[in-house]
């Protein structure tokens, strides 16, 4: 009887289809902020694709380094190959259910990639994207930058061309997702704080139960 539970289970677990939510947004437009508060408050995992590939840069070893580094300083987007195994090898390792891929896709590269791979292995719960003008995303970067962030990219000139990249590339990838009514459109002009409130009410509209405190 026991046995029988058990294997039912874990038949049931083994079938459910890990559950994604993309989060984009223009550069400092409070894509990590606001994950990292949305996981403290649901059951959500953050994967950045922005720090996999920092943390990829940094691995002793790593025949990618180099190209991400130039990628990343000139505001390009790395191939989807990469990036996608990134995510997948981090979602496996963490065990759960739920993701925020945080600044993925970013391009049709990106996007045909995952759907090559991950699409029938995901079930993709809908965008979220945050509405930022350019200039106050430079201005957060740059303060960033100034507060000791690190990132070879938080400089004008790189920030320069993220944009580009953003509005010539990005910007598609999310018009396509909102012509099949997944984004949900969030103002990240107000405060970490007014945010998350919008936040909060696009993942209570699809049922998503907060973490008991
Ligand atoms: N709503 C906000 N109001 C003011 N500052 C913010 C807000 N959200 C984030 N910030 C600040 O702006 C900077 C960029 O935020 P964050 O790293 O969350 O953006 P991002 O979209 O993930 O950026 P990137 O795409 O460059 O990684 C950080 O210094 C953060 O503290
Ligand atoms: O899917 C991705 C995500 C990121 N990149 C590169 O990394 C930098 C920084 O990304 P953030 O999300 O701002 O941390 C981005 O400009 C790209 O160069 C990528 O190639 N693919």
């Amino acid at each position: 009887m026991l046995t029988r539970a058990l294997r039912y289970c874990s038949n049931y677990l083994n079938k459910m289809v890990p559950e994604v939510v993309f989060v984009l947004g223009a550069p400092g437009s409070g894509k990590g902020t606001q994950c990292s508060l949305i996981s403290k408050e649901y059951d959500f995992v953050h994967l950045s694709a922005g720090d996999l590939l920092r943390e990829e840069r940094q691995r002793p070893g790593s025949e990618y380094g180099e190209m991400i580094e130039e990628k990343i300083r000139n505001g390009e987007i790395v191939p989807v190959e990469v990036t996608c195994s990134l995510i997948h090898k981090a979602m496996q390792n963490s065990g759960k259910q739920r993701f925020l891929v945080d600044g993925f896709p970013r391009n049709k590269d990106n996007l045909d990639g995952w759907e090559r791979v991950m699409s029938d292995k995901t079930k993709l719960l809908f965008v979220l994207f945050f509405e930022c003008s350019r200039d106050i995303c430079t201005e957060r970067c740059l303060g960033r930058g100034a507060a000791g962030s690190g990132r070879s990219d938080d400089n004008l000139e790189s920030l320069h061309k993220r944009f580009n990249t953003y509005v010539n590339d990005t910007l598609p990838i999310i018009n396509h997702f909102d012509a099949l009514g997944l984004v949900r459109r969030i103002n990240a002009e107000v405060s970490p704080t007014d945010v998350f409130q919008d936040v909060k009410t696009a993942f209570d509209n699809v049922g998503m139960q907060r973490i008991a405190n």
